[in-house]
């Protein structure tokens, strides 16, 4: 068998055409699902630091406002492109359908690699991308967030750049800022809480002990960090982590917070005095652990590989890690794979509680928010799980079906179909 695609597009067109297929709606919610509503691309000059105008590309894409507005991260990656932006807003929207906050997809992205920019050329990019996509973004109309190569401190030129262009003071239009400058407490360890958290549920579900197991992890960014952080929490050892330079590994359980100040100072995992051994960033996959956590990019777990992964648990904090074809092979094996469009979908629910508390000018306590992260997600994971032994399909399937039943029902309110 070879993979039929790589093209995560194509992949998340596949996704929700088996979903609505199984679920049996009418041909028109797949043919309006099959296209993001909307997609920007603009040209973006950059006056860089020896004189000279670079021009970036960069993208906004709107998949389906059904719910309510388009909600979704901005990518600063040199590998952005068209397709990848298109399939990343169209599994915002099922995700939000999955955890059932009032919005539907969008994602957006520049293609660089922001490591190469200095902090000054960062921040007039990040303005240049803010001007250019502020005719089609707003508090109530599309509400970007962080996602792989930003963070906090673009979102806060982002929402500057959009008062200067529009004359209008809206923190809630950008999510996943500083929580001292109208972030919310708990979003920055959102995502990679609810990666572990779904992983624990899964455990349950199969009667594995988090006392001792093992995990690995690929990406050691924003989502992978934390979901460390958690896991050790909850008893586990994560024995090994990835990033883009290198796999390190320690039988013992790695000391994340010895790595997190590491990787603070040196940008990567390689070289990290406390690890036993030193392998390729790939061989993470084949390791021999109880859980496998893939929060790094698309298309990482693929025929290529499926078939070293031992662990009885896949909690996907990536967008995309997983090609359909090794999807189908663990499935099979009776691996259970918590599908992104749940795993991950920590950080949209609390830029949903931070975008709320912005509106209300108002702020809750970290426990408060995490807390009410935590119900969120429980429920539809059990919801999920339900439903997938129901129509005896993979929680893949069983998500977007959920997903589909929530927008279809709103686009046919809407008299979409
Ligand atoms: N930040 C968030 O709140 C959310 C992020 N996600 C998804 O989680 C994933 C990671 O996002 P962040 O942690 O925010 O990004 P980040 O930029 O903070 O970290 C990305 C990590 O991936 C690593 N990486 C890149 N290429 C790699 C490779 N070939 N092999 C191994 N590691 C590699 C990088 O070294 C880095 O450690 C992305 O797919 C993103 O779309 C999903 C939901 C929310
Ligand atoms: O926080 C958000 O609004 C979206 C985060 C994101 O881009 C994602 O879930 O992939």
């Amino acid at each position: 068998m070879s993979e039929k695609t790589l093209n995560p597009f194509e992949i998340a067109q596949q996704q929700v055409k088996g979903a609505c297929d199984k679920l049996g709606v009418e041909d028109a919610v797949y043919e309006i699902l099959k296209n993001p509503m909307r997609v920007m691309e603009v040209a973006i000059p950059v006056k860089m630091d020896d004189g000279s105008l670079k021009s970036f590309v960069g993208y906004r894409s709107q998949h389906n406002d059904a719910v309510g507005p388009f909600k979704g991260g901005v990518r600063f990656h040199q590998d952005v492109n068209r397709d990848e932006v298109k399939a990343l807003s169209t599994w915002m929207t099922f995700k939000c359908g999955v955890v059932g906050v009032p919005y539907g997809g969008g994602k957006g992205g520049i293609t660089v690699d922001p490591r190469d920019l200095s902090q000054g050329e960062l921040q007039r990019l990040s303005r240049g991308y803010a001007r250019a996509i502020a005719p089609i973004i707003g508090e109530k109309v599309d509400i970007p967030a962080p996602d792989v190569g930003t963070n906090g401190q673009v979102m806060s030129w982002f929402i500057d750049e959009y008062q200067k262009t529009t004359g209008e003071f809206a923190p809630g239009v950008f999510t996943g800022k500083p929580v001292d400058f109208y972030g919310s407490l708990a979003r920055n360890e959102a995502t990679g809480f609810g990666v572990a958290i779904m992983a624990r549920d899964a455990a349950k579900k199969i009667g594995l002990s988090l006392n001792g197991a093992t995990v690995a992890i690929q990406g050691f960014g924003n989502v992978g960090s934390f979901a460390a952080i958690y896991m050790v929490g909850m008893g586990a050892k994560v024995t090994a982590i990835s990033d883009h330079t290198a796999c390190i590994f320690d039988e013992n359980g790695l000391d994340i917070d010895a790595l997190i100040e590491y990787v603070k100072g040196n940008k990567q995992v390689q070289g990290f005095p406390g690890a036993q051994k030193e392998l390729h960033r790939d061989e993470l996959f084949g390791m021999d652990v109880d859980i496998l956590m893939p929060c790094a990019l698309e298309n990482q777990i693929t025929l290529k590989n499926v078939n070293d992964i031992k662990a009885k648990i896949v909690s996907e904090g990536a967008n995309g890690p997983t090609t359909p074809e090794a999807d189908k092979i663990m499935y099979d094996k009776g691996i259970i794979v918590v599908p992104d469009i749940l795993a991950n979908a920590g950080g949209v629910t609390v830029s949903y509680f931070e975008w709320v508390q912005n509106l209300m000018r108002y702020s809750w306590s970290f426990e408060e928010v995490q807390e009410k992260q935590e119900k969120l997600m429980v429920k539809s994971f059990d919801d999920i799980w339900t439903l997938m032994h129901e129509h005896n399909v993979d929680m893949r399937t069983a998500g977007y079906m959920m997903s589909i039943k929530r927008i279809a029902t709103a686009m046919k309110y809407r008299g979409w179909y």
